[in-house]
Order: structure tokens, then C-alpha cells, then sequence
């Protein structure tokens, strides 16, 4: 599972050659069609984690099959959980069974994160729960990820956690079966996940947990509806949740409900394939948009149309129709920031400049994306610039080259949305959209097939 080390943004190293993917150019044609994406990582994975804490087997349909679901289910394996594929009728994988782990007390056990912040946020609190000791690691990349508001928060209820003192992977967690909970209060100016964190596991504290963000200079928690998320699926697995008092969750000790759910589509996933419209000039449709949802991803509705798309919800499908020129954006992300690198990429073929604020938290995503992004446009020729919470994108010339993706899935996909319309553009690794999209370079290929015709 290990990677090798992750390049620094801009200064990419050696690229072995296999790992060079031409990306597939549009030209002046319209890239159009319709597809529907492989299940949602940030869905799957808390279901997969809430089936390890539910009163019963649960059953997932049509869950993600990818690196980071693979990693959370090896991980809840581990302890002790029974996690089976069953035939299901999906277009991307059987369906998921899952037992519930058992509080016997078991031997130390390792948990591999990869470079997954659903694994590496979400498991500690249930390792806690557990009888037993869990070393968590990751990738290279995944050790400098700011992981150490978990880490404090679990010793503040009492849990045992060794670490090299910075708070950050490699470390083990020692369960003794039990955790008191009570009143917390964390800064998560770094990541929403550290809340969902604490949110999810909290049911099974003794005392339930009243969780408070204060923010250093008063700043607010990132990618707001990822908590929200987290409220809701545990609010329709029968768990008791008050989020009333801004920036303050109180969650009740109890049961959690076993469960039998379908996985909503993965929405940011969705965003390369929307985005080859808006750069093409295209049209691209996607069945199955839920209506209502807490995925970040439904913020295309939002962001597409600042470009000049067309964007629409109809009869439960999302189509995007691109503008003839695609101008530039002043966009707070803030809600939405794993949005960001397909929208930079958006940004680079405007024909005006574009501001991306309130993201200085992806600094501490898989790469130091703000950094990376810089590197990359600059790289085929464009000019951007990073600010203290964002980015600028101004309007040149772009040309081919190689597009370096720092094992970050959404790096690779941003090349593949530049090299559409840019020539020769070659994506370093695209291998790497297996973290949440394996299927990436066949829908992608596919649908830009499509548009020729089109
Ligand atoms: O809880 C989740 O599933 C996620 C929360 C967000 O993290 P940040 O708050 O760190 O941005 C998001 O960017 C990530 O891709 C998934
Ligand atoms: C930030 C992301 O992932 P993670 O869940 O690893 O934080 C992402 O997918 O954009």
C-alpha cells in the first residue's frame, strides 16, 4: 500500500514513464454526454464506520469501491468487524454487508490510512472504543497532515495515545473498551473531518459529547456540509443530535440504528464531467442528482453558472451546458473546498481572472493543494498566484507539458480538465484517481469519445 514519497508542489521529481497519461485533447469540439459516477467516499465511509458501531448488521448498496473505502474497510476489519461483498445492483461494485465489531478485548492491531482523512480522523475515536491498541500510519504525505486536534481531543476524554509528541501519524491508540465523553472543545479551523470525527463515535461515549470549535482568530470550520452530513446520517440512524448553538454539537448517548441504505453518487466526483462541458462548450448530464443532499459536491449547482454555464436540475437530472466563453470567478469555496482544484482548472482556461477564497485549509489536503495548483497552471503556462486564503488565476497563453499530481487524485483530474482543451498535456500518475474514482481515465476516454461525435 505504501507510495513513494510524495513530490513537494513544485519540485516535482523523476516521473517513472508508465505512469505518464496523454491526456485526451477536445480540441474545438463540444464534449458532451451523460454518466453517472461511482457511489460517494465521504457517504461510504461514515456508513461503513457507523455499521462498525450499529446495534445490528447493516447493508450498503451501490457504496464506493475505491483506495480510500478499501482502506476504511481493512480498517474496521481490523477490529473486528465482518465487512462481506454481496452481489448488489450497482454499475460499480457488489454492495457491502457489515457485522457490527465486536468489544472482546483482541490483540494490537495496525491500521493502515493510506493518505484517506476519513480513515485517519474517523477510526481513532472507534479504535478507542475497542479493547485493544491501534497503531495508525499512512502514507508519507499522509504523516504531515494535520491530524493533532484528534489526537488531543481523544486524551481529553481520557484516552491513551502515544505519538512522537507532534500529534501526527504514525501513533497508537489504547482502548479499554470505553470512553467517558462529556464537554470538548477543539479548534477545527484545519479540517471539518476532526469534528465528524467526534460526532461519530460520540454515541457510544458513556456520556454522549458536547463538542465546541473556538477557532484561532475567531475562524469558522471548513466544508460546513461535511458536517452537516455527519449530523444527518446520524440523525437517520435514530441518534440524538442538537447543533442549535452555532459552532456547538450535542450528541446523546445511544444506540445506533442498524441500517440498510443506498449510497448517493459521489457529486464532487461528478466535477471533472461537468467541468468538460463548461471548457468545451459542451453539454453533460448526470442522472440520479439527488434532490436534496449534503454532499459539498451539489454546490456545482452554484459555482458552474459563475462561469458563464448553463446549469440545470430537472426530472432528477443535473446538466451543464458550457458557455461560449468561459469567464472568470470570484468565489468564496470555503463550504466547498474539495471543489477547488477542478475549478482552478476552470480558472486557468477563463478568459478573465478569477479569485478563489476562504480554502487555506487545503494547504493540509492530500498536497498542499494551493501550492500544487500554483505549480501546475504555471507549469503549462498560465499565471497564478497563491494569496494567504486562496488563489488568483489570470488569463495566458497555455501550452502542453507535464501536469504533476503529488498522489492527489484531484490534481490528476484538474490536468485532464486542462489538457482537454490545451494540446498535449500529459497527467503524471493518473493511477492516483483511485483514491476515490478507479474508473476515472475509462469514463473520462468514454465520454470525450462521445463528444467527437457529438
Ligand atoms: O468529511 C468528509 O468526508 C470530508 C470533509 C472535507 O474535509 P476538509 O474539511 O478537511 O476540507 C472534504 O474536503 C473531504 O474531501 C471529505
Ligand atoms: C480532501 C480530500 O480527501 P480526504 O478525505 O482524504 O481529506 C478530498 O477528497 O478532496
Amino acid at each position: 500500500m505504501r507510495h513513494p514519497e510524495a513530490p513537494a508542489p513544485g519540485t516535482a521529481g523523476p516521473v517513472p514513464q508508465h505512469e505518464l497519461w496523454p491526456a485526451p485533447f477536445a480540441g474545438s469540439r463540444p464534449v458532451s454526454g451523460a454518466l453517472t459516477v461511482p457511489g460517494s467516499k465521504s457517504l461510504t465511509n461514515r456508513y461503513l464506520l457507523l455499521a462498525a458501531l450499529a446495534d445490528g448488521p447493516c447493508r450498503l448498496r451501490q457504496p464506493l469501491h475505491s483506495r480510500d473505502s478499501r482502506l476504511m474497510v481493512a480498517a474496521l476489519r481490523a477490529l473486528g468487524a465482518a465487512v462481506e461483498e454481496v452481489p448488489g445492483d450497482g454499475d460499480f461494485g457488489p454492495d457491502l454487508v457489515v457485522g457490527p465489531a465486536p468489544r472482546e478485548a483482541g490483540d494490537p492491531v495496525r491500521v493502515e490510512c493510506g493518505l484517506a482523512g476519513t480513515v485517519m480522523r474517523f477510526v481513532p475515536p472507534v479504535a478507542a472504543l475497542t479493547r485493544r491498541a491501534v497503531t495508525f500510519d499512512g502514507d508519507p504525505a499522509a504523516r504531515v497532515r494535520p491530524m493533532a486536534p484528534v489526537v488531543r481531543a481523544l486524551r481529553a476524554l481520557g484516552v491513551g495515545v502515544d505519538d512522537d509528541g507532534r500529534g501526527r501519524l504514525p501513533f497508537t491508540v489504547h482502548g479499554t473498551g470505553r470512553v467517558r465523553g462529556g464537554e470538548l472543545e477543539i479548534d477545527a479551523t484545519g479540517s471539518s473531518q476532526f469534528v465528524s470525527a467526534l460526532l461519530l463515535a460520540a454515541p457510544r461515549f458513556e456520556e454522549g459529547l458536547v463538542l465546541r470549535h473556538r477557532g484561532a482568530g475567531g475562524r469558522g470550520v471548513p466544508s460546513m456540509p461535511h458536517v452537516q452530513m455527519t449530523v444527518e446520517v446520524l440523525r437517520e440512524l435514530g441518534v440524538d443530535v442538537d447543533d442549535t448553538v452555532p459552532s456547538q454539537w450535542r450528541v446523546a448517548p445511544g444506540p445506533v440504528r442498524a441500517f440498510d441504505v443506498e449510497v448517493e453518487q459521489d457529486l464532487s466526483n461528478a466535477g471533472p464531467f461537468l467541468a468538460a462541458a463548461v471548457v468545451t462548450g459542451g453539454r453533460v448530464s448526470v442522472p440520479r442528482w439527488p434532490g436534496r443532499t449534503t454532499q459539498g459536491g451539489d454546490h456545482w449547482k452554484q459555482i458552474l453558472p459563475a462561469f458563464g454555464a448553463q446549469a440545470e436540475l430537472a426530472g432528477g437530472t443535473f446538466t451543464v451546458t458550457g458557455p461560449e466563453v468561459v469567464s472568470g470567478v470570484d468565489l468564496d469555496l470555503s463550504e466547498a473546498g474539495e471543489l477547488a482544484p477542478t475549478v482552478a482548472a476552470i480558472c486557468a482556461v477563463a478568459s478573465t481572472p478569477s479569485r478563489l477564497r476562504g480554502i487555506a485549509h487545503l494547504r493540509g489536503h492530500e498536497t498542499d493543494r494551493l501550492a500544487a495548483l500554483v505549480a501546475e497552471i504555471n507549469r503549462v503556462g498560465g499565471d497564478a498566484e497563491e494569496t494567504a486564503d486562496g488563489l488568483v488565476v489570470r488569463p495566458a497563453p497555455l501550452h502542453g507539458g507535464t501536469w504533476h499530481s503529488y498522489e492527489d487524485h484531484r490534481m490528476a483530474t484538474a490536468g485532464a480538465v486542462v489538457g482537454l482543451v490545451v494540446p498535449d498535456v500529459v497527467v503524471e500518475n493518473i493511477a492516483t484517481t483511485a483514491k476515490t474514482l478507479p474508473e476515472f481515465p475509462a469514463l473520462w476516454a468514454e465520454l470525450v469519445e462521445r463528444g467527437r461525435g457529438a
